[in-house]
């Protein structure tokens, strides 16, 4: 802790993800999901959903493995980006002052190895640009209108959480176990469920990076146009209806392996007594309302991160349980209502 006050972050704002094939990349985000290309370079993406009108808020940059170069916080002002230096600064981890430009359309910025070993970087100042709302003349049936939040695998996750509330987050939903055990934790500074989520893991990993759609319909659509392209297998997960969130979902994967999801209809989180929602981490609707299995590939596998000279981070073990292990996602391995043994045509009984 530090008595240095923290940076007033806004929102989760960009992510830069390192891919391999930036020409296959560019199909799945800009052919496939519809994301605009706000600037292209030889080695680079910079794209924005329909909203937004700061620069972007995915970079695909090509390099040789692919991982997860950055996550990216907006601060509400020039101002904070002096205190979120000094903050960190304080805070003893790697803290590196980088000019505008150092990422094309970003502003002067921070950025750190936060104490959780993700590269994160803190900005303001941003180029603006079209902001796309009602150009309906190009938004597809798919159209994704921003990037709603992050989702981090970390091995201890309160320690996670008591670092992200030292920076302002507060905590919408969790799962834990009547053991106390905590295995997932959803935090906000946006009035919305989550900016960051941290996955109980062996971290750190990026488990994904999500944008929002305004209807389900676009879920639905994307899932169709991968269908069209003969590329189910991009599907991972969904779609369903999130208990956690109440979102609607859908999990992608991206030609590297980066996990994306499409998400529409969480809630309202603005007022300063949110009711804090807390899961059993047996109940069947926990992950998905509907109690439909959530694949293992989705508790087992997540992305690289890099350190601020671009190295894999190496990971840190989770000492306590493991999602998978205490129960296998949604899929009647655990319960719904508790005393009730649970029905046999659940994936969960019959395997
Ligand atoms: O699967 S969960 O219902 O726990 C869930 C809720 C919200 C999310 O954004 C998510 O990725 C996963
Ligand atoms: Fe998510």
């Amino acid at each position: 802790m530090t008595s240095v006050p923290p940076p007033d972050v806004i929102r989760c704002a960009y992510a830069e993800l390192v891919v391999t094939d930036l020409a296959a990349a560019r199909w799945f985000y800009v052919d496939l999901l519809g994301l605009v290309v706000t600037a292209e370079e030889p080695d680079a993406l910079y794209l924005r959903a329909f909203e937004e009108y700061l620069h972007h808020s995915l970079v695909l940059r090509q390099g040789e493995t692919a991982a997860c170069a950055r996550l990216a916080y907006r601060v509400r002002s020039a101002a904070e980006v002096d205190r979120a230096e000094a903050y960190y600064r304080a805070l003893g981890v790697r803290v590196e002052r980088v000019p505008a430009g150092a990422t094309r359309g970003i502003g002067e910025a921070v950025r750190i190895e936060d104490p959780l070993g993700f590269p994160v970087e803190f900005f303001f100042d941003a180029e603006h640009v079209e902001r796309l709302t009602q150009r309906y003349d190009l938004h597809g049936a798919g159209a994704i209108s921003r990037l709603d939040h992050f989702n981090v695998v970390t091995p201890d996750v309160p320690a996670a959480q008591r670092y992200y509330e030292g920076l302002g987050f507060t905590v919408s939903e969790d799962i834990e176990d009547a053991a106390g055990t905590v295995y997932a934790t959803w935090m906000y500074r946006k009035p919305t469920v989550h900016d960051i989520a941290l996955t109980g893991g062996d971290g750190p990993r990026m488990h994904h990076i999500a944008f929002a759609t305004h209807e389900r319909s676009q879920i639905l659509h994307l899932c169709d146009h991968l269908g069209a392209a003969r590329r189910p297998d991009m599907i991972e997960r969904g779609p369903g209806r999130h208990g956690v969130s109440n979102a609607f979902y859908l999990y992608l994967r991206d030609p590297d392996g980066h996990r994306i999801e499409i998400y529409t209809h969480d809630y309202y989180t603005g007022d300063p007594d949110n009711p804090v929602v807390r899961w059993d981490v047996h109940d069947n609707q926990r992950r998905d309302w509907w109690g439909n299995p959530v694949v293992p590939s989705w508790y087992a596998e997540a992305s690289t991160v890099l350190d601020l000279d671009g190295t894999p981070r190496a990971l840190q073990e989770r000492t306590e349980a493991r999602e998978a292990d205490v129960t296998i996602g949604a899929d009647g391995f655990s319960y719904t209502r508790a005393g009730e043994a649970p029905r046999e045509f659940k994936l969960g009984n019959q395997v």
